[in-house]
């Protein structure tokens, strides 16, 4: 399969610069008329497909709104992934996994093997194991064609704690985890692979500085617009030179424009009009 790199960079032209989340919380299910259950999560999820499908570059499910329906959930999720793939779009499964080594195994075939009901474009990771625990999900990614999002500077004011903690050489966490990205990229593209790597980190709309991600070579999923309180301005301002590797996520401000698909499709729309600095 083409690298992810290269996917994404091609759909991030074809379609514009945006990830749409699709985050069923029990608030949305009532506000759009559903139950807070399976068939609410089914209706919520086949109705966020018709509107992202064959619009959005990148739809990214949040996978704990699925998990908490237990298999059936998990089902629901199942045919989601199918169903956005189907309509076109790349989807990148929120699930933030991350442990040790050999269980990183299990994590990376559930989401990035081609055998798997769960397969997905690309999967988020939290490299608080180590980003050497991460190897498993990152060679998999590499031998499939498939993403990986390592969390790297996240959005959530909690998240400084750690991420901005130095290390001996003076580096914070932070950047440390991009720049591991960034070895991992640097390798692809010696082997002649896409301009955009398939290594990506996430960098959260709402930080009030980035890590250098100077070197990365790959994307940068940030998160945090709207809801959080991020601003087009703010990805503007943290993206820097590298304009062309940033893809904003936005979920609950979109969502809140359903439960009507022509809703829905309008408020990509108005959001994609914000970003349009990014396709320069
Ligand atoms: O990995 C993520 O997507 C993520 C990282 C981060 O730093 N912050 C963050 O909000 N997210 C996810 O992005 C989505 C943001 O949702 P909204 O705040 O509703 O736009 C949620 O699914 C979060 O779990």
């Amino acid at each position: 399969m083409t690298p992810f790199g290269q996917r994404l960079a091609d759909a991030l032209g074809r379609r514009g610069p945006l990830c749409v989340g699709i985050d069923p919380h029990p608030g949305l299910l009532t506000a759009w008329g559903l139950g807070d259950d399976v068939d609410g999560l089914a209706r919520f999820s086949e109705l966020c497909v018709e509107a992202f499908g064959d619009t959005v570059a990148v739809v990214k499910p949040q996978v704990a709104f699925f998990e908490a329906y237990g298999s059936a959930g998990l089902a629901v999720l199942e045919r989601t992934i199918a169903d956005l793939g189907e309509a076109g779009a790349l989807v990148l499964a929120d699930a933030k996994r991350g442990d040790i080594g050999s269980t990183m195994d299990a994590y990376a075939r559930t989401w990035l093997s081609d055998g798997s009901a769960l397969r997905s474009d690309a999967v988020t990771v939290s490299p608080y194991l180590g980003f050497g625990s991460l190897a498993p999900a990152l060679d998999l990614a590499a031998g499939t064609g498939r993403g990986v999002f390592v969390l790297a500077a996240t959005s959530n004011p909690e998240g400084a704690q750690f991420q901005r903690a130095r290390l001996d050489d003076g580096r914070t966490v932070a950047q440390v985890v991009v720049d591991e990205c960034a070895a991992r990229n640097s390798v692809a593209r010696t082997d002649g692979a896409a301009q955009l790597g398939s290594v990506g980190v996430v960098v959260g709309a709402t930080l009030t500085e980035a890590p250098d991600l100077s070197d990365l070579h790959g994307p940068i999923l940030m998160p945090g617009v709207g809801a959080q309180g991020g601003t087009a301005d703010d990805v503007r301002r943290l993206a820097g030179d590298h304009l062309r590797a940033v893809v904003p996520n936005v979920s609950r401000d979109v969502l809140r424009a359903g439960p009507s698909v022509a809703d829905l499709r309008a408020a990509v729309a108005r959001t994609l009009d914000g970003f349009a600095f990014l396709m320069n």
